[in-house]
């Protein structure tokens, strides 16, 4: 469904025509709910029935109906929350012979039958509805078919060069039980077809540019409608292995991303009842995506998680500049943190740990000094064991020091009475509270932030990292580790969760008891909760929930999102979370943030594994107009010389415009913070009244704070973003404040740049400072020809 190759009838017909084509749609959507009503009343009777008829029965006979009942309360869930387009699509198809599936399900390699079409005319022998839920007529005939399901993928794939059986693509607009208008798009413009002999009418422009057209909120739309041919590839893709999607700015990596999360699940609910991930690089995003799901009927089983919250009990506040970022995501980490983890051990607290250890056995005292005590714990240290496990170990080798230094081994001859009289030494010396109290303060259990807060001491941490970091980067890493109090607890970054995570891996989980969480995605399941199912009955009491949280950690699917900005050590602990999963990856290297591409490309290869990989690429940018993804192709051009821009898929006529921070900027004299603010809110107040939707003000990162105060009087519809926070986003309009602050920022600034310019769906300003060299036309060096 390529808008770009799809072709348009002029729309010259006539208004009677357009009634009568929303009227028939009118009396199909009228007849689908007329259905779901009955559906809906089977429901609650079944809901009813089972309720009074309690837990007598087959576990299958229960299961069964359990399914029954499941289905029917979904229906009625997503009917009752009134769903914008419930049906969404249709396809008018010639007669066709048998096809074969594809490997992924879909049909569509389906053609015409012989004779279906003749001298340039042909019947419509089939017309199917398409919408976000499957729904059979009484006789089990389709009066609209899942999005996902293999017929539906026609709708999808049809392009008027491989049109296969499909005339015409029908977008139905519609707004709760109301239709309101039809977007057609004929996919074999040169024959005249038919419909109950009536010549089949083509009406209006396209569903695809309507979609694009229309304002921005601040929450992302699903794009079920108008999902192009090349995206539906990678939607349906076999989940068998890694699909690997690339695709510059706008190519809808995002959209396809969800969708496909979704169309899993329909396609195998029980293989993904482990639960998906889907991994967003900031809760920006995830605040922008998380609406899409449900939009698509889906929300339990997929976690949209933000790479700074994907440990329990942690959540990213803080920032750290690029240098720091650099040392905290590099997998250099690893080697420092298994030191630092014993490290701690060694100095954890030192006040309170004794220098001895006395114990009283046979009537006499036995002692173990500091020199013996750190030759024991050196020994129980040895190997790559996670720290808190080993525990148990250092007591053990204690007692056989102590039970050496008693003497009474020699005393027995006999083996078995030795062992007797060992268990009993054993025994009498552990139920000691000295004992127990040594050990805690001897081995204390260790907790990630502990340790973090431990490398916090520049000379500590210069110890530990020695052969690992420059003296520059343990100064700046233990500086930015200040932030945390000597528990570990205080502001963390989204590098910092990513290092919390890999220790616990060193450290090893202790059992404690669970604690209670705060609320997840995953407890707002399909709003059904009320409906407890067999195995819900049968599963000894524990809940959904509890369940899912268990599962949390092990994910049956993960999709990461902006794949390119993932550090070495955030690939660790998302890999960590997909060990027996098979994977989506999406990005685009164009637009990554991490300035060692190499080195993130070996640990991602490490968390993907072996398995085998299919790759996509997407071509087509639908957010940008043309003239904006020109002028965002100079940055790409410097930042990765060769790599292709994703051709704009429309044109508003409207070029970027350039702005000055201050006459006096032109003239050679810096454009101070006041200047450069006046000049933001002044640009940002005209494109208020420019545009329906949102605006976007991205500044570098150490501005965020400034431009945040700068803007908050103009209301909602205007938000300031730190240049790292851009991605993923979009906005009617951008304001791209000082292109040099940005570039500069990082070594992967060019790239970050590119990134802030493709995030406007209209209009565009580049706003300079002095700093940025604007031509007397106000178009900084860095954008210049
Ligand atoms: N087939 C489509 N129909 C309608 N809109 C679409 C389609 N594909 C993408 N879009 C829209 O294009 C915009 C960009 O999509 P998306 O954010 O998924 O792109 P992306 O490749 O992830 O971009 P980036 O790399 O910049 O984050 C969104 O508004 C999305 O809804």
């Amino acid at each position: 469904m390529a808008a770009h190759n799809a072709t348009h009838a002029p729309d010259h017909t006539s208004d009677s025509v357009r009634e009568r084509e929303i009227d028939a749609e009118q009396t199909h959507l009228d007849r689908v709910y007329r259905r779901l009503e009955e559906k809906i009343h089977e429901a609650e009777f079944l809901m009813d029935d089972a309720a009074k008829r309690g837990q007598v029965g087959t576990p299958g006979a229960f299961a069964e109906r359990d399914a029954q009942v499941f289905q029917a309360g979904v229906h009625l869930h997503r009917l009752n929350s009134e769903y914008e387009d419930f049906l969404f699509g249709r396809i008018d198809l010639l007669l066709g012979k048998d096809g074969k599936k594809g490997p992924d399900g879909a049909y569509t390699s389906v053609e015409p039958a012989e004779g279906a079409i003749e001298d340039g005319r042909a019947a419509i022998a089939e017309t199917l509805h398409i919408g976000r839920l499957g729904v059979l007529d009484a006789d089990y005939s389709p009066l609209v078919i899942d999005w996902r399901a293999p017929a539906a993928a026609p709708f999808y794939r049809a392009t008027p060069v491989a049109p296969g059986r499909v005339v015409r693509r029908r977008v139905i607009r519609s707004k709760g039980r109301k239709v309101l208008g039809v977007e057609d798009d004929l996919m074999r413009p040169e024959i005249t077809a038919t419909l109950d002999g009536q010549e089949l009418p083509a009406i209006g422009d396209g569903a695809l540019m309507a979609a694009l057209g229309r304002a921005r909120s601040h929450t992302m739309r699903d794009i079920v409608a108008s999902i192009q041919a090349e995206q539906d590839m990678v939607i349906r893709a076999p989940a068998a292995s890694v699909t690997e999607v690339e695709g510059g700015p706008g190519t809808g990596k995002t959209a396809v991303a969800l969708h496909r999360a979704a169309y899993l699940l329909y396609q195998d609910r029980r293989r993904y009842a482990g639960g998906i991930l889907i991994v967003s690089p900031t809760p920006l995003l995830v605040a922008y995506t998380e609406g899409v799901l449900p939009s698509l009927g889906e929300e339990g089983q997929v976690a949209i998680r933000a790479l700074g919250s994907l440990v329990d009990g942690a959540e990213a506040t803080a920032y750290d500049p690029p240098a720091v970022s650099r040392v905290k995501g590099s997998s250099r980490m690893q080697k420092l943190l298994r030191k630092a983890a014993r490290g701690a051990l060694e100095l954890a607290a030192p006040e309170s740990s004794p220098a001895r250890l006395r114990v009283v056995a046979f009537g006499g005292r036995i002692e173990l000094d500091a020199d013996e005590l750190r030759g024991i714990r050196h020994n129980a240290l040895g190997g790559t064991a996670p720290v808190n496990l080993l525990r148990p170990r250092a007591r053990r080798l204690i007692l056989d020091a102590l039970w050496s230094k008693s003497g009474a081994a020699r005393r027995y001859t006999d083996p078995e009475l030795a062992a007797e009289a060992r268990e009993g030494f054993d025994e009498d010396i552990t139920t000691e509270t000295d004992f127990q109290e040594f050990l805690d303060a001897w081995w204390p259990e260790l907790t990630p932030r502990g340790v973090l807060a431990a490398m916090a001491d520049e000379r500590r941490l210069g110890r530990w990292a020695r052969r690992v970091l420059n003296p520059r980067e343990v100064r700046q890493l233990a500086r930015s580790l200040r932030r945390l109090d000597e528990g570990g607890h205080g502001p963390l970054s989204v590098h910092d969760v990513a290092l919390l995570d890999e220790l616990q891996l060193i450290l090893g989980a202790p059992m404690r008891p669970a604690r209670p969480r705060e609320a997840d995605p995953l407890d707002h399941l399909t709003g059904l909760e009320e409906l407890s199912t067999h195995a819900d009955r049968m599963g000894g009491g524990r809940s959904r929930r509890e369940r899912l949280e268990e599962e949390r950690t092990d994910y049956a699917h993960v999709i990461v999102d902006e794949a390119q900005d993932l550090t070495p050590m955030q690939w660790r602990m998302v890999g960590r979370r997909g060990r027996h999963a098979t994977w989506t990856v999406v990005g685009d290297p164009a637009q990554s943030s991490w300035s060692d591409p190499d080195e993130a490309a070996v640990a991602r290869d490490e968390a993907l594994g072996t398995r085998p990989r299919r790759r996509f690429t997407l071509t087509v940018n639908y957010r940008n107009p043309a003239e904006i993804a020109e002028l965002a192709g100079k940055v790409l051009a410097l930042a990765m010389p060769g790599m292709q821009s994703p051709k704009a898929v429309r044109s508003t006529g409207l070029e970027p415009r350039f702005a000055l921070a201050a006459d006096g900027a032109r003239e050679g004299r810096p454009a101070d913070d006041a200047a450069l603010a006046e000049a933001t809110v002044a640009e940002a107040e005209r494109l208020l009244g420019e545009v329906d939707g949102t605006i976007g003000v991205v500044v570098a990162m150490n501005r965020r704070a400034q431009a945040r105060r700068w803007l908050a009087p103009l209301g909602e519809r205007v938000v300031a973003l730190g240049s790292l926070e851009a991605k993923g986003l979009e906005y009617d309009a951008t304001v791209v404040v000082s292109p040099a602050e940005i570039a500069d920022e990082s070594p992967a600034g060019l790239r970050v740049l590119y990134v802030a310019l493709t995030r406007a769906t209209q209009q565009l300003t580049v706003l300079s400072a002095e700093r940025d060299e604007p031509d007397a036309a106000g178009v900084p060096d860095l954008l210049r020809d």
